[in-house]
């Protein structure tokens, strides 16, 4: 619970591998103290500034095939971001709207037959129309369907693949990338984000795509730069959709057509912002859903300058002179 918000009594906790975000521990090594003691650059912040004003005055057309757990928060949130969505998830249609669409969703969370067939559908016709496109690999490794397609369709090279940490390494794990034990429950997490860092760099050098690993201390990479955010709220892991959302709201950004890495870095902060300035007047999860829409829709430049956590990490390799070198040129974008 952090200090700013007030959970009713009744209320579920949030869940035991995540802390709140005013906390100064976390199960990860990088913590969220590390984000008080980052200042996000002016650089960055403009940068995170540009891409947002970008998505409000674009309205990009946001075409999700997602699972029907989060179809509507997500529609909202999209909404709440100046964008306009569309859940067009029947094959025979997807290739076409695709091809109209600014940006694309794949989230893997209710892969039904029907969806089955309209994402390959989808996702071949986003690579053919050089479509930004966000794949979202829900519960991915346990269960075998949605694992197979989710491995098929990284051949069409995903913009920005996101999940929770244990989605991450088992996604890497399934698809040839150096085996790590990971202890994911279905959708959740159970490994911390910092655990992922390896997994998710192979990952990113593999398929060329961003990849963004979301929990108390966020981490995106596209395998040779990784920057943290620090920004979010524990509420977001008591509603539905929480993630999935995040995957939306992450293909609006990279409809700008920006460098990924920074349209992922802008999303995660912008959403994390709004997180935080719900869950400050927010009851519980109910209310919490409701203000977060409220505060995606208001937040601004100022709150951006004020209150965006992103800030680089250096790369855990042997060749020191590649992250200090990605550092900088983070510093300078
Ligand atoms: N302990 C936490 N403190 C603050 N924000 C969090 C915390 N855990 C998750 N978040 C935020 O919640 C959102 C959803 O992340 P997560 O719960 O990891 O997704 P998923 O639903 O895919 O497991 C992200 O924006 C992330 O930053
Ligand atoms: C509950 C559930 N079951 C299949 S998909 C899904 C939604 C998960 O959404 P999130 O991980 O964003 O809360």
């Amino acid at each position: 619970m952090s200090a700013t918000h007030s959970m009713a009594s009744t209320a579920q906790q949030p869940k035991e591998n995540q802390v709140d975000q005013n906390s100064d521990f976390s199960v990860d090594g990088a913590t969220r103290q590390s984000a008080k003691d980052n200042p996000t650059s002016p650089q960055m912040i403009q940068t995170i500034q540009a891409i947002w004003k970008k998505v409000r005055e674009s309205n990009p057309l946001t075409h999700c095939i997602t699972n029907t757990v989060v179809q509507f928060l997500s529609a909202n949130v999209l909404l709440a971001a100046g964008a306009s969505p569309a859940m067009v998830d029947i094959a025979g249609e997807s290739g076409d709207f695709a091809a109209m669409a600014s940006a694309l969703l794949i989230n893997l969370g209710t892969p039904n037959p029907e969806q089955r067939k309209a994402v390959p559908e989808a996702v071949a016709s986003a690579r053919e129309h050089g479509k930004p496109w966000v794949l979202d690999p829900v519960g991915v490794g346990a269960l075998r369907i949605r694992t197979e397609l989710a491995v098929r369709i990284l051949d069409y090279q995903p913009t920005i693949i996101r999940g929770n940490a244990s989605e991450i390494i088992t996604l890497n794990n399934v698809s040839g990338g150096t085996p790590t034990a990971s202890s994911g429950k279905g959708v959740d997490a159970g490994d911390s984000v910092d655990s992922a860092i390896p997994a998710a760099q192979e990952l990113a050098k593999r398929t060329g795509a961003v990849v963004a690993v979301s929990g108390p201390l966020d981490l995106i990479t596209d395998g040779s730069r990784i920057l943290r955010c620090g920004n979010g709220d524990a509420l977001l892991t008591l509603v539905t959709g929480g993630g999935c959302s995040l995957g939306a709201y992450l293909a609006a950004f990279a409809s700008t057509g920006e460098d990924p890495l920074l349209c992922a870095a802008a999303a995660h902060a912008c959403y994390g912002i709004a997180a935080q300035h719900a869950a400050a007047i927010a009851k519980g999860p109910g209310t919490f859903a409701a203000y977060f829409l409220d505060a995606l829709t208001s937040i601004n430049e100022g709150d951006i300058a004020a209150e965006a956590r992103i800030f680089p990490q250096d790369i855990p390799s042997d060749d020191t002179s590649d992250s200090q070198a990605s550092s900088a040129s983070i510093q300078e974008a």
